[in-house]
């Protein structure tokens, strides 16, 4: 049984800078998308991709990167969530409402296939879904206005969200627009069905499965990659 993912690739990393959206730019040869791409459609687990680009994007997407995998098109949101549910919208009708499907973000191009492993074995068992997850292991700070610290916030319980993310078609689109028609805006897929009284399961994945959002973590890939040989 496989999956469909859905990758939001359609923002404008304002915090990462430079004219190019982050996800364009070129690593060993290729696009950070390529990276991601590949990382999901090489594993057996995916059954097709929904590329969600913003309006003005035209990439270059080599094919070999889907390997052969079934791949449409979605135009993206001003919003990561209103992206992903322009993918969710653009999935082909044989994805069913009670399939589970994947979102993973176009900036996380180091995903490794055992963690793809682990999220779709235990999520799939999960009666509403579950998301990749690393714990915190650093002490939290709360910053004053003034740069100070106003306090040390208990860490013990707390986990970086990361992805893919795993839900069910229709439970996630009812819960993202439930969301959206409530003005909430939901940082990522989980925090959308927590509000419909959903706990989705914590999966534990790899600390390297980072999100590029500044140039120290586009620089952190590039040492990832040359690491791979
Ligand atoms: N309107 C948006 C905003 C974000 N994303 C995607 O969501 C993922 C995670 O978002 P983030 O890292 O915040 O990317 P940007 O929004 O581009 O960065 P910034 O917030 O710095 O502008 C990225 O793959 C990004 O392309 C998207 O598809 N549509
Ligand atoms: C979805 C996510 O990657 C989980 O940590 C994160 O919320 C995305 O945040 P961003 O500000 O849209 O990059």
């Amino acid at each position: 049984m496989s999956s469909w993912v859905i990758v939001p690739a359609a923002g404008r990393g304002s915090r990462f800078g430079g004219e190019v959206p982050k996800q364009f730019l070129d690593v060993g040869g290729r696009s950070l998308l390529a990276h991601t791409l590949d990382a999901l459609a090489s594993h057996p687990g995916i059954g097709g991709v929904v590329l969600v680009l913003g309006t003005e994007d035209a990439p270059v997407v080599p094919e070999a990167v889907l390997h052969g995998k079934p791949w449409v098109r979605a135009a993206g949101g001003d919003t990561r969530a209103a992206s992903v549910l322009a993918g969710l919208r653009a999935l082909p009708e044989s994805v069913r409402p009670d399939d589970f499907v994947l979102v993973h973000d176009a900036a996380r191009p180091n995903l490794h296939a055992d963690d793809l492993d682990a999220l779709l074995e235990r999520g799939r068992m999960d009666p509403v879904g579950a998301i990749l997850a690393a714990p915190v292991r650093d002490t939290l700070k709360r910053a004053g206005d003034d740069g100070g610290i106003d306090g040390t916030e208990p860490r013990e319980r707390l986990w970086r969200a990361l992805t893919p993310q795993l839900f069910r078609r229709l439970q996630l689109g009812r819960a993202l627009e439930a969301a959206d028609a409530d003005g909430i805006a939901v940082t990522d897929e989980a925090m959308a069905m927590e509000r419909q009284g959903a706990r989705p399961l914590l999966v534990e994945g790899r600390e390297d499965n980072f999100k590029i959002t500044t140039p120290a973590d586009f620089a952190r890939f590039e040492f990832e990659l040359s690491r791979r040989g």
